[in-house]
């Protein structure tokens, strides 16, 4: 049976800077669930269309990791007919053998609910933005405000909104280097592993 990792959070809470840590620890496959929708948003047209026919190369464009990219995909993450046409690859993934982790915003409520571990990341608005604006090299005050407008819209739509699952353990990493969150993160995984 593959072992499932489901990390949720806010935008720049540090997400996937676990989850590749922990995919590389183990052996276990890592994907990305918000290029999914940032491939989605960059593609133009449709979004459902866009989302229903996604390619490698959508997935490969240099230029999803921007601010704008960020934006335009928690705009069409809101439409139920875009979510629903990416449930089924992200699921598939989730089963590969021998493991694999999923961070977005949902992997622990809706995506994977019978993940083995649940993790909810987080870090207060303003480390975010501090640490998006060093690796954008941008302004940290503009980062600020798009993070914010970001984590309401993903927290307050109707579908499969951004929260915490029930049985998820929350790591805020605020005050936590990388090597500290990923430490913390390590050592849950592997008592879960030892507990199966
Ligand atoms: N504990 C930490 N201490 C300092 N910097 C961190 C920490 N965790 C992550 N970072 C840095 O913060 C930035 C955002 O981290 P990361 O990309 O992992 O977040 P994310 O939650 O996956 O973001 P997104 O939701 O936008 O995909 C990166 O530059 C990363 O190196
Ligand atoms: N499971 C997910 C993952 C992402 N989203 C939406 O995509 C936006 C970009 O995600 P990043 O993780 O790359 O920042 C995000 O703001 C969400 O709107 C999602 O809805 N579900």
């Amino acid at each position: 049976m593959p072992f499932t990792i489901a990390i949720d959070g806010p935008a720049a809470s540090g997400k996937g800077t676990v989850a590749r840590a922990l995919a590389a620890q183990f052996g276990f496959h890592h994907l990305d669930t918000g290029l999914l929708y940032r491939a989605t948003g960059a593609k133009g047209g449709d979004p459902a269309a866009a989302a229903r026919s996604l390619t490698p190369e959508d997935l490969a464009r240099d230029d999803l990791r921007s601010a704008e990219a960020g934006e335009a995909a928690s705009r069409i993450a809101a439409i139920p007919e875009v979510r629903t046409a990416l449930v089924q690859f992200q699921r598939d993934f989730a089963r590969k053998e021998p493991g694999a982790v999923l961070d977005g915003r949902d992997i622990g409520t809706v995506i994977c609910p019978d993940a083995e571990v649940k993790l909810f990341i987080t870090a207060s608005d303003l480390v975010r933005a501090r640490r998006r604006a060093a690796e954008l090299n941008t302004d940290a005050q503009i980062v600020l405000e798009q993070l914010r407008g970001r984590d309401a819209r993903d927290s307050q739509r109707a579908d499969a909104p951004m929260r915490p699952a029930d049985d998820a353990v929350l790591l805020d990493t605020s005050e936590m280097s990388v090597e500290q969150a990923v430490e913390t993160a390590t050592a849950l995984v592997q008592t879960a592993i030892n507990a199966r």
